[in-house]
Parts: structure tokens; C-alpha cells; sequence
């Protein structure tokens, strides 16, 4: 089965509206109309509206960070799906690792969010990784399938089709400690046996599951040749457009 591959830049909180707008002209200019390879930006909730009519035209595509589930209400400071849409925005990185540690994400309210951006034609992007104590502890694919099953609970096969997976060992993210190949092909095959078990082998070999954790172009062509590594979430390397477009390059190359 041969999968598309995707890279999607995740820009954290960084860049403002008009940083973001420069790095996407940049990005826009080299690879705006790529035809082989799935390309996402997904900058913070400010710079959406200014990188989204950047993108007019082209077909890199525009994910949030994060959302709300809720459909609106008293939620102060919360952005909900049906805004995102507003917004052209196409793909939302939930449950990142970051929102687990820092802001309490629970797998339950990563579920909501999940349900939530699928009911509003939002592609969710679910993070999914172990810490270094958990990996230490031996504990890894445990983790990664509680992250999975809880994630995706109530999400049917046909809904799979929108749904793609971002494997980011936390111990990797921004260390510029990349797990090595093997180690991430592993658990990306193991997430794709529990994708199987829980949705049949059809559905499960569409999924794309992306590897996240200093991913740079000198060691994407390496992971991105691995069999079940169908692309990569991006953190330091997408802010800065040389080396997001060979990342680009490096997927379209492993295509
Ligand atoms: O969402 C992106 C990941 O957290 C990876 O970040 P990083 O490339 O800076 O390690």
C-alpha cells in the first residue's frame, strides 16, 4: 500500500501574524503546488486568518494546534471547530504532548476533541508518545495503545479515512534526541497492528502515521524509508523555511 506522505509544521507559539506570513511566502515560493506529498502549516490560532490567505491558491493545507470541543459557550480563551473552519483551516493537531504535560489534556478530553473535529470536517492530527520515564520503564507500547484506544474511542472505520496519527516519543521533541529508525518503525508498526485489530487491515493501511521528535532533513530520508513512517510532525525545523522545504523534499524523495 503505498500512502501519501505528509509533513506538517507545527510552529508552537511561535511566529506572529506577520512572521508567519514571510515564512509561508518563503515556503510558497519553493514548493507551493507540490503534487507528491501532503503539506500542512499549522501556525498559532493569531497568524490562521493572514497564513491562510497566503495560501490562497496553493495546495499546502492549514491546521490549528488545538481546539475546543464545545460548539461555543462561557469557555474563555477556547476556539472551537466551527471557527477553525471559518478560518479555511483543514487539520488540527490534538492531543500533543505539550497540552498533555502542561495544560491537562486527559486522553478523555483528547477523545472529545477528536469526536468534535471529525463531526465538523475537521482532519484530526493525534499525537501519540511515551515519556522517557514510561520508555525507561518499559512501559512504551502500553502507553502508546491506551493513547490510541482512548484517542480514537467512538470514532467508526469510515471516519478513519480522516484521521492521521503523529507518533512524537516525548523524550525526542526538541532534545534534538531523535529516536533511531528502528525504534520508531517499531511502535509506528504496532500502531498500525492496533489499527488493524480495531478497524480491519483495509483501513488500517490507509492511516498515515507520522513520526515527530527533531526531525531534520539530514535524518528524514532514513525514518521516511521505514515502511509504516508515512511523514513527519514537525516542531524547530518548521520555523524556518530552508529546512521545512527539504524536509518536503526529503518526503517527496522517499515517495
Ligand atoms: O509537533 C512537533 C513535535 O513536537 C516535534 O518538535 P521538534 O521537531 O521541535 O522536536
Amino acid at each position: 500500500m503505498i500512502r501519501r506522505k505528509l509533513i506538517a509544521g507545527n510552529w508552537k507559539m511561535n511566529k506572529t501574524a506577520a512572521d508567519g506570513v514571510a515564512l509561508t511566502k518563503d515556503i510558497v515560493a519553493e514548493i507551493g503546488r507540490i503534487g507528491s506529498v501532503d503539506v500542512v502549516l499549522c501556525p498559532p490560532f493569531t497568524a490562521l486568518e493572514s497564513v491562510a490567505k497566503a495560501l490562497e491558491g496553493q495546495s499546502i493545507k492549514l491546521g490549528a494546534q488545538n481546539m475546543n470541543p464545545e460548539k461555543g459557550g462561557a469557555f474563555t480563551g477556547e476556539v472551537s471547530a466551527e471557527m477553525l473552519r471559518g478560518l479555511f483551516v483543514s487539520h488540527v493537531i490534538l492531543g500533543h504532548s505539550e497540552r498533555r504535560t502542561f495544560f491537562g489534556d486527559t486522553d478523555a478530553f483528547v477523545n472529545k476533541k477528536v469526536i468534535a473535529a471529525l463531526a465538523n470536517q475537521l482532519k484530526p492530527i493525534l499525537c501519540v508518545g511515551e515519556t522517557l520515564a514510561e520508555r525507561e520503564a518499559g512501559s512504551t507500547l502500553a502507553v502508546v495503545q491506551r493513547h490510541v484506544e482512548q484517542g480514537l474511542a467512538g470514532v467508526t472505520a469510515e471516519q478513519m479515512a480522516a484521521v492521521i496519527i503523529a507518533y512524537e516519543p516525548v523524550w525526542a521533541i526538541g532534545t534534538g534526541k531523535v529516536a533511531t529508525t528502528a525504534q520508531a518503525q517499531e511502535v509506528h508498526a504496532f500502531i498500525r497492528d492496533l489499527l488493524t485489530k480495531l478497524y480491519g487491515a483495509p483501513v488500517a493501511q490507509k492511516v498515515r502515521i507520522l513520526y515527530g521528535g527533531s526531525m531534520k532533513p539530514s535524518n528524514a530520508p532514513e525514518l521516511l524509508a521505514e515502511k509504516d513512517i508515512d511523514g513527519g510532525l514537525i516542531g524547530g525545523a518548521a520555523l524556518e523555511a530552508r529546512s521545512f522545504i527539504d524536509l518536503v523534499k526529503a518526503a517527496e524523495a522517499a515517495h
